[in-house]
């Protein structure tokens, strides 16, 4: 994790840039719903590789800031910066060119809480979505792909099933693959085991896990404290919609500064 604030610099030693490895970058992101003011100017910046956990409270605006880098919400103002392309904003925070956004929604591999599958398609026509019909990519090698992922997430055996025929956590792991058919440069995850009976959680944050020990970029809204000490490279902790602390996990949960982490780890742990 490289902070926010600081610009690339040259490495000498192979004459590569920091911002070749940065993955994404947001600057001062602000939204607001109406009056209610969510974000109040937060950043964040992941390298290759980095796995971002956002912990806070409830309504502390992660998920909000979550949606706003891809624009499931509209930020009202700020900078996002995916693989070194800035997002064209109009002043109201709206993207500039609708084009734009759509590709590089399909480099940001969104998993849900609520799993969001299509109902009345078997895992393997949801995998292949996106890519087939948006990427364009050939239904044959797609299909391949998606027996691969689905494979890899333990659900070989249920290409031919419906959504409605798994368990939430069969749904979250068909989910993770969905997102993972388009190769994203940034994985999201928004809560990923909240809707889980407790017993399911453990196979989902396996799967997520093994993501992260494989080096796939991600940011990570979540409720586990212990899952994300354990994977996050840097935690951010939201709170009333700024940045209260952030750091390596070791730091954030083992050597919290502000009084108000103090007192939120008191009550999550
Ligand atoms: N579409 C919306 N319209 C109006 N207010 C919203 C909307 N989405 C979120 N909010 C409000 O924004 C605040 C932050 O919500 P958000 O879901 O980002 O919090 P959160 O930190 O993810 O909380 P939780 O952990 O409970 O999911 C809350 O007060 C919420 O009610």
């Amino acid at each position: 994790m490289s902070s926010a604030q600081t610009a690339p610099q040259a490495d000498a030693a192979d004459g590569t840039d920091s911002a070749s490895q940065e993955a994404i970058r947001v600057e001062d992101l602000h939204k607001s719903f109406g009056d209610l003011e969510v974000l109040k100017g937060v950043s964040l910046t992941a390298a290759r590789g980095d796995v971002v956990a956002i912990i806070g409270g409830s309504g502390s605006g992660k998920s909000t800031m979550l949606r706003c880098i891809n624009f499931l919400e509209t930020p009202s103002s700020g900078r996002i910066i995916v693989g070194g392309e800035e997002i064209a904003m109009k002043p109201d925070g709206s993207p500039a060119k609708p084009k734009q956004i759509e590709r590089i929604r399909t480099r940001l591999g969104m998993v849900f809480q609520a799993f969001n599958l299509w109902t009345h398609r078997t895992l393997l026509e949801n995998v292949i979505e996106v890519p087939v019909h948006v990427l364009g990519i050939p239904k044959r090698e797609a299909t391949a792909r998606a027996v691969e992922l689905l494979e890899r997430v333990g659900l070989g055996e249920k290409h031919d099933s419906y959504p409605a025929f798994l368990s939430g956590g069969q749904q979250q792991r068909a989910a993770i693959a969905r997102a993972l058919a388009v190769d994203p440069a940034v994985m999201l995850f928004d809560e990923p085991t909240s809707a889980l009976d407790p017993e399911l959680v453990g196979e989902v944050l396996t799967v997520i896990r093994d993501l992260a020990a494989e080096g796939r970029t991600m940011i990570l809204v979540t409720h586990e404290m212990k899952f994300a000490r354990e994977v996050a490279s840097h935690v951010i902790y939201l709170s009333e919609g700024r940045i209260e602390e952030e750091g390596p996990p070791e730091e954030v949960f083992g050597n919290p500064q502000s009084e108000r982490l103090q007192q939120f780890l008191r009550t999550v742990s």
